[in-house]
């Protein structure tokens, strides 16, 4: 029994005859098929954006495009192919186009003369399933412009953060006691994850997820063994490459990694762990009504669904909360760890840190909020950490809207644009000695004195710039500081094992948040008076 397959492709019809009667030579016909089909697909996409001036770069290969040259790492992948092929660069992943920006100039080319046209952000599949909506991973509306100014307004203005200092100074007096107990050597990040996400789940949810749960308190710790595993499996998630963001052809129904299954239970988790918390939430305050500065986040986002003025779905607020808890968790810590390896590496930077934290502070007290416009060295050190290790080496995804051009090239509108700030952060071009850390750098009369990292100035962006910079930088930033100085200032730090600080691997792992590869562990002693650790 032979079968004839009727192929379009362009205006003619072709005939093709299967003449063997095998179920396995139709499967292997019809995948001969979905090949062909593919190929003229891709070569006309490919004929199409021959004829524009492209950004140069690789020569995709077909179907793959330039797939195979990210490697485990793609920031340093691209960073590399940058070199030879210059700071605008343009690739094919798969189907999709990027663009990608590895310069100062090309950065502030994108993100502020042309800022509102590459405003968009990619469809990933692992957005539509696990945050369908939201003010990171969508497009900006008025809705959720709207929703980013409360946030700002309510949680990381300076007028929401004096509010919560409280909680910050509580949190930093459990850390010092519980790390004064341990006697060896341990995790270091383990205790700025306690810390950092502490006080963000006590600012929005008025929750303290860690280290509660001891004793009999069973609701508490299933909670937090909960929220932990949301925040990593969606960590995980996030970071997964899903076939269906770079081939247009393949159908949604088809799960060949299983990633969808994946995303739809988590999502599932997600939706379960946050209607607990608000029925708890409402029920409290149905019991104790609070006053109107009493309120946390979670209050004032609530509240925005009896907004008149906007349509505010609960799905939004959702998301919005989300984006909050994901965001700010991982990034601060990370950071600091990175911090803390830069600093035990280098024995000067040590005690030079450790002098100004003598000279400012003392030793009778613990680094106040207060105390870090004085603390310059220490700026220079979390300058100069995010430089080296940014948390987030492109940005997040951006897209442009229509079509346009850039230094003389055509950018086709849907063009997906990574801002290689990892690659910027280490250009020779644009900082000597880019490998060493030398927080000196940005030290009075030193050429970066100047430099901050607040959007303005191209060659330092870890929060990115424009109007899809980080709503929570302020935020982080005073955290960084605030926690990185009473870890260096509360304890004498060394390293197990009679390590020597050049040997600690600096490797970058694998993450949403490019983590350390092996973690740092290393032996802190108290070096305050001991009634600092009592708290
Ligand atoms: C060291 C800590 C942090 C770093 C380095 C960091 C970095 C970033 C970066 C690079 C982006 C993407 C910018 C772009 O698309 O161009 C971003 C977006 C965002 N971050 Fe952060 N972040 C940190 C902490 C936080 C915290 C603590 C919060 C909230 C409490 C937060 C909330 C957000 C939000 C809401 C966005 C999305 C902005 C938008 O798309 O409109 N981040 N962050």
């Amino acid at each position: 029994m032979g079968t004839r397959l009727y192929l379009q492709l362009g205006k003619e019809s072709h005939c093709l005859e299967l003449k063997t009667s095998t179920m396995a030579s139709t499967s292997a016909a019809l995948l001969l098929v979905a090949v062909a089909l593919l190929v003229v697909h891709v070569s006309r996409q490919l004929f199409k954006q021959h004829k524009l001036n492209l950004p140069p770069g690789p020569t995709p290969l077909p179907i793959i495009g330039s797939l195979h040259l990210l490697g485990t790492h793609p920031h340093q992948s691209l960073a590399g192919l940058a070199q030879k092929y210059g700071p605008v660069m343009s690739i094919q992943l798969g189907q999709k186009t990027y663009v990608v920006a590895t310069s100062p100039e090309v950065a502030q080319e994108f993100l502020k003369v042309q800022d509102a046209n590459f405003s968009s952000r990619p469809q990933l599949r692992s957005i539509e399933l696990i945050v369908p909506q939201d003010i990171v991973f969508h497009d900006i509306t008025p809705v959720t412009s709207h929703l980013r100014k409360v946030l700002v307004s309510e949680l990381t203005s300076a007028k929401r953060l004096e509010a919560s200092k409280y909680i910050r100074t509580e949190e930093l007096a459990h850390m010092l006691r519980s790390i004064s107990k341990e006697t060896g050597p341990i995790q270091v990040k383990t205790f700025f994850y306690r810390m950092s996400t502490n006080i963000l789940t006590r600012m929005i949810l008025n929750k303290r997820f860690l280290c509660q749960g001891r004793g009999d308190d069973h609701n508490a710790a299933s909670e937090m063994q909960e929220f932990m595993e949301i925040i990593e499996e969606a960590g995980s998630c996030m970071g997964a490459v899903h076939l269906k963001d770079v081939f247009n052809f393949i159908p949604k129904w088809l799960d060949p990694q299983g990633l969808d299954t994946r995303f739809r239970k988590l999502k599932a988790r997600m939706d379960k762990f946050y209607m607990n918390m608000i029925n708890q939430h409402r029920e409290e305050r149905r019991k104790n009504p609070i006053s109107e500065e009493q309120k946390i986040f979670l209050d004032v986002m609530l509240e925005q669904l009896d907004n008149s003025k906007y349509e505010i779905t609960e799905e939004l607020i959702k998301g919005t909360i989300w984006n909050t808890l994901f965001g700010g968790t991982d990034t601060t810590m990370v950071t600091e760890e990175w911090a803390m390896a830069e600093v035990l590496r280098c024995p000067s930077v040590m005690k030079e840190a450790r002098s100004e934290l003598d000279r400012v502070v003392g030793s009778n007290r613990t680094v106040q909020e207060s105390d870090i416009p004085d603390l310059k060295y220490i700026q220079a050190i979390v300058k100069e950490t995010m430089r080296l290790h940014s948390i987030a080496p492109l940005l997040a995804p951006h897209q442009s809207i229509y079509a346009t051009k850039a230094f003389g090239f055509d950018i086709p509108a849907k063009t997906r644009l990574f801002v290689n700030w990892w690659g910027i952060g280490r250009d020779p071009q644009v900082w000597e000695n880019p490998l060493e850390f030398v927080p000196e750098r940005f030290l009075d009369g030193a050429p970066h004195a100047q430099t901050e990292f607040h959007g303005q100035h191209f060659e330092l962006i870890p929060f990115g710039s424009g109007r899809r910079q980080c709503t929570g930088w302020s935020f982080a930033a005073l955290t960084v500081h605030f926690q990185l100085a009473n870890f260096l200032h509360a304890f004498e730090w060394s390293l197990p094992n009679g390590l020597s600080p050049d040997m600690l691997d600096m490797a970058e792992g694998i993450g949403m948040t490019m983590p350390m590869q092996t973690p740092l562990v290393a032996i802190a002693k108290p070096r305050l008076a001991p009634h600092l650790y009592e708290g």
